[in-house]
């Protein structure tokens, strides 16, 4: 349920202080290293390569970033626009669209769906955009919603193309092609985009923007306007053996864009590639804006790994069950 944050507090809410809480990792060193970069670039002599380079993100991190996408900037600029003007309203504004209480996905503005799980709150706002965002813009700037609408809708379509490519490229690299009977089909899922705001905190080694976490998509891609917040997890049971558990922090790389494999991507592969945890910390410099866009099957589509992506004589870790089955489950 949304409540009203005062973000310009000057002290951090109790409400809002999870230093005595296990939100799991929380202490774990933060260490810069490098991020799997992939030129996206569509000269058909470079695919082998780029398969390949996903391939090996997917085994070792779970997590990379895309250059050379194909996804206009000048929509990605426009979005990012409309993203702080809409976080940039008054509260009362904002939460004349707050998001119903329901555990299902739905328009509107408020916290994290996974904040409904913890005892403290989140130093952070979202606002969800499952279909089209027409309705809440027209309440929101009842003179003025078109550009909003025409910004996240180019950009939902834009995400979708690039993800669809994604998802193939993935299921590729475990062997898969789309004219196997079970590759998965994600025609007409309702696009699902989240605009994300973590303003600058007072104290923000005592909040979190964003606890802990793996998506539920099969991949989730990320457009950030600054970096400062987004981490990712690499930890002992990582499949490069023996390294120190830590979080590695996301920098901001030009035009960018990041990529996470989430969980629908972990039970197609069986297990081979793993849902990346990640969480955002807060921070006291710079308020973050990010744009998010989950690509997930349908809600009745099936789910369970594919046969192509199992190797001779393994046995299945997952039930095969609808794509909304798995998300009442939870991760
Ligand atoms: O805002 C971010 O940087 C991350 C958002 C995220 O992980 C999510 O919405 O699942
Ligand atoms: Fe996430």
């Amino acid at each position: 349920m949304a409540k009203i944050i005062d973000f310009s507090a000057k002290v951090l809410p109790d409400s809002h202080i999870w230093d005595t809480v296990e939100d799991g990792h929380r202490h774990d060193p933060v260490i810069e290293e490098s991020i799997p970069t992939i030129n996206l670039s569509n000269n058909p002599d470079d695919y082998t390569m780029i398969l390949n380079q996903i391939k090996d993100a997917c085994n070792t991190r779970g997590f990379f970033i895309v250059t050379n996408h194909g996804v206009s900037m000048d929509v990605i600029h426009r979005c990012e626009k409309e993203c702080k003007r809409l976080f940039d309203l008054e509260p009362c504004e904002k939460m004349s669209v707050a998001r119903k209480p329901t555990y299902e996905i739905s328009s509107g503005y408020g916290s994290f769906l996974l904040s409904d799980c913890f005892s403290k709150s989140f130093w952070s706002e979202s606002f969800y955009v499952v279909g089209s965002p027409l309705e809440h813009a027209k309440q929101l700037w009842p003179d003025d919603y078109q550009s909003f609408c025409d910004a996240i809708e180019e950009f939902q379509v834009e995400m979708k193309y690039l993800a669809t490519r994604l998802t193939n490229l993935i299921l590729a690299t475990l062997g898969c092609s789309i004219e196997d009977e079970d590759f998965p089909k994600f025609e007409n899922p309702t696009p699902f985009t989240s605009l994300n705001s973590y303003p600058v905190c007072p104290e923000p080694e005592k909040a979190i923007g964003l606890a802990p976490h793996k998506d539920f998509s099969m991949i989730t891609i990320l457009r950030q306007t600054t970096d400062g917040g987004l981490q990712f997890y690499r930890g002992k049971n990582d499949t490069e053996g023996q390294i120190t558990d830590h979080w590695v922090p996301v920098p901001k790389i030009g035009d960018a864009l990041i990529v996470v494999l989430g969980n629908v991507s972990q039970i197609y592969s069986n297990g081979r590639y793993r849902s990346v945890l990640h969480r955002v910390v807060a921070n006291q410099t710079i308020h973050r804006h990010v744009m998010t866009y989950f690509h997930t099957p349908l809600a009745n589509a099936k789910v369970g790994p594919l046969k192509k992506a199992m190797n001779e004589g393994d046995s299945s870790h997952y039930k095969g069950l609808e794509c909304g089955e798995y998300r009442r489950f939870g991760s």
